[in-house]
């Protein structure tokens, strides 16, 4: 499956591998002169560690993790259960606050931040989706998305034809006035989904997106984040523990007690080992 988006051509299942070099070869990547211009880190993380303390107990959660983040790339963290998966996706999101090390996202050192910037920061770069979607149950699918953008301050007038257009790109146009409860896991995911876009996030963080679905709906919504990032150069950072998934990420990077073990470009589809 391809898409072609801003004259350029985007494989959504077998290809491959992107390295930082190869998403340039394939996106813009050169500038006025034809000079190729290095890749872009959009996440920077340099030796983060996170240790919680209960009572006399310490839990390193993170242990010195480092790696960066280039635009437009769609990284999976895999780990089994208590390996820092979201532990590093709410430092990310500024959600809690590291031990030692930096993380730079867009330019902000998150640890500089004020409370007050740290809620700027998550309106203006981030969208969350969660495994439990997080769906206002008294709102219908469109009222969902229209309640983002309106916080976002969207102009008014044009709300419902713009969270309309959300919703058609992530095939719910035919359940748009549903409640929550109405819909299956896959369906209210996908109402997550267009929720996180109707922010235009430039990052997408994304909390074990597969983890209330069946096997063939979990591929299928991230399949669509896939191909939603790639046709809008988002970039994504999504947590999981399903290995199934893997072959949707152009990179996996993994995690096994707080510490990185591998950290891999996929190159055609080839299959990553579970050896979490
Ligand atoms: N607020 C907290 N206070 C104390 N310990 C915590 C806290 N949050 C996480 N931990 C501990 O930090 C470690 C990493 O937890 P984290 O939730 O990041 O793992 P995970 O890989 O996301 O796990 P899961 O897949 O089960 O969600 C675990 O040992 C966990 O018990």
């Amino acid at each position: 499956m391809t898409t072609k988006k801003k004259g350029y051509e985007t494989s959504i299942w077998k290809g491959i591998l992107r390295s930082p070099e190869k998403i340039l070869d394939s996106t813009k990547g050169f500038n006025q002169l034809g000079e190729k211009i290095p890749p872009k880190s959009i996440i920077s993380i340099s030796n983060v560690k996170k240790i919680y303390k209960l009572g006399d107990v310490k839990v390193n959660a993170l242990d010195g993790v480092s790696f960066d983040i280039f635009e437009g790339e769609i990284v999976f963290v895999l780990g089994p259960s208590g390996s820092g998966k979201t532990t590093l996706l709410n430092l990310i999101g500024g959600i809690d606050s590291i031990s030692e090390g930096e993380i730079i996202v867009c330019d902000d050192t998150l640890r500089a931040l004020s409370a007050k910037q740290l809620t700027k920061y998550r309106k203006k770069r981030l969208a969350f989706v969660f495994q439990f979607y997080s769906l206002i149950p008294t709102l219908t699918v469109v009222e969902n998305v229209e309640l983002t953008m309106e916080l976002m301050k969207f102009p008014q007038k044009t709300i419902r034809k713009e969270a309309k257009k959300f919703i058609e790109m992530v095939g719910l146009t035919d359940r748009q006035n549903n409640f929550p409860s109405q819909l299956s896991g896959g369906e209210r995911q996908r109402v997550a989904i267009a929720r996180a876009l109707a922010k235009d996030p430039d990052i997408l963080l994304v909390d074990e997106p597969t983890g209330q679905l069946d096997q063939d709906s979990g591929v299928k919504i991230v399949d669509l984040i896939r191909t939603i990032a790639k046709a809008q150069n988002k970039t994504v950072l999504l947590v999981t523990h399903d290995i199934e998934i893997h072959k949707f990420a152009d990179r996996v990077i993994k995690l096994r007690s707080g510490k990185i073990i591998s950290d891999q470009y996929l190159e055609g589809g080839v299959p990553v080992e579970s050896n979490l």
